[in-house]
C-alpha cells in the first residue's frame, strides 16, 4: 500500500445554517494514527465530512493529495475511506455480500464476488455472506463496515466514534484490529481513551482548533477541562 498522502486544510470554514460550525481551520496532517476531540457540538463530524469531501468549505481549501475531495470524489475511493458512528447510516445493501461488493465495484474491481469470498473466508466468516445485514447486531454491522472499507484499501480511514456503542469486548477486538492497519487513521471522539496511543492530538472547540500536539499533554490537558466542566453541570450550553 502506498504511503497515505498529506492532508492539509487552509483557513477552511463551514458555516451551516447560517452558523459558523468550523473556523479557520489550517492543518497539514501526515502522521499514522491522528486523534480528534472535542466536547459534543464542537465540531468534529462536520470536520471529518470536510476532510472526506462529503461537504465543500465555506472558505478556504481543503486538500488530499492535492485534489479537492468535494470535487473529485471518485479519485477518493482509493484515498479516503469512512467509517460512520451509526452503521445503518452506511449500509446500504440487504445482505452482507452485496454490501461488502459495493465499493468495490464503484473502484471498478475485476472480481467483487471472488473479493468477497476471500475476504469472508480469511476473517472466518464465510457463513455472513448470504446474511441480511439486519440480522447482525449492531457490533457485527459496524465490523461489515470496517471491512467494506478495508476492501477498499484506501490510503486513509477516518472513523467517527469507532467504539460508541460496542460492548467492551468488541471494543478491544475492533481496537486490536484497527491497531493493525497499514492505513493512516483519523479517529474522532470525545473519548480520549479512544485515541490515546496516537501520534497527534487536535483539540476542537467551538469549531476552532484549541489544542494540537502529542496525545499525553494534550489528552491530559482535555482530561482535566472536561473532569472541571463536569463538576460545574455545565451541559447547558449543548
Ligand atoms: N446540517 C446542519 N445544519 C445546521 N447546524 C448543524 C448541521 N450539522 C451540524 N450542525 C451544528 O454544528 C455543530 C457541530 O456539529 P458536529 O456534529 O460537527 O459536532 P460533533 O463535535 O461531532 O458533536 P457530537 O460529539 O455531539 O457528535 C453543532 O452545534 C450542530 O448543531
Amino acid at each position: 500500500m502506498p504511503q497515505a498522502e498529506t492532508i492539509t486544510m487552509t483557513e477552511a470554514s463551514v458555516t451551516l445554517a447560517g452558523r459558523p460550525v468550523l473556523v479557520g481551520l489550517s492543518l497539514t496532517l501526515t502522521e499514522h494514527r491522528i486523534g480528534i476531540v472535542g466536547r459534543n457540538g464542537s465540531g468534529k463530524t462536520t470536520l471529518l465530512r470536510l476532510l472526506a469531501g462529503l461537504i465543500a468549505p465555506t472558505s478556504g481549501t481543503v486538500r488530499v493529495g492535492g485534489i479537492d475531495p468535494a470535487k473529485d470524489r471518485k479519485a477518493m475511493l482509493s484515498r479516503l475511506g469512512i467509517l460512520f458512528q451509526n452503521p445503518d447510516h452506511q449500509i446500504l445493501f440487504p445482505t452482507v455480500a452485496e454490501e461488502l461488493a459495493f465499493g468495490l465495484r464503484q473502484m471498478g474491481h475485476p472480481d467483487p464476488q471472488a473479493a468477497v469470498r476471500a475476504t469472508l473466508a480469511a476473517e472466518g466468516r464465510p457463513h455472513w455472506h448470504d446474511a441480511p445485514c439486519h440480522h447482525l447486531s449492531q457490533g457485527q454491522r459496524q465490523y461489515l463496515c470496517l471491512l467494506a472499507v478495508m476492501m477498499m484499501e484506501p490510503q486513509t480511514i477516518l472513523l467517527d466514534e469507532p467504539f460508541a456503542g460496542l460492548d467492551l469486548p468488541t471494543q478491544s477486538r475492533l481496537a486490536r484490529r484497527l491497531h493493525t492497519l497499514p492505513q493512516r487513521l483519523i479517529t474522532i471522539s470525545h473519548d480520549p481513551t479512544a485515541v490515546a496511543g496516537v501520534d497527534r492530538v487536535i483539540w476542537l472547540e467551538g469549531g476552532r482548533i484549541h489544542r494540537d500536539g502529542p496525545a499525553p499533554a494534550i489528552l491530559a490537558e482535555f482530561r482535566g477541562a472536561m473532569a472541571d466542566l463536569g463538576a460545574q453541570d455545565a451541559d447547558a450550553d449543548l
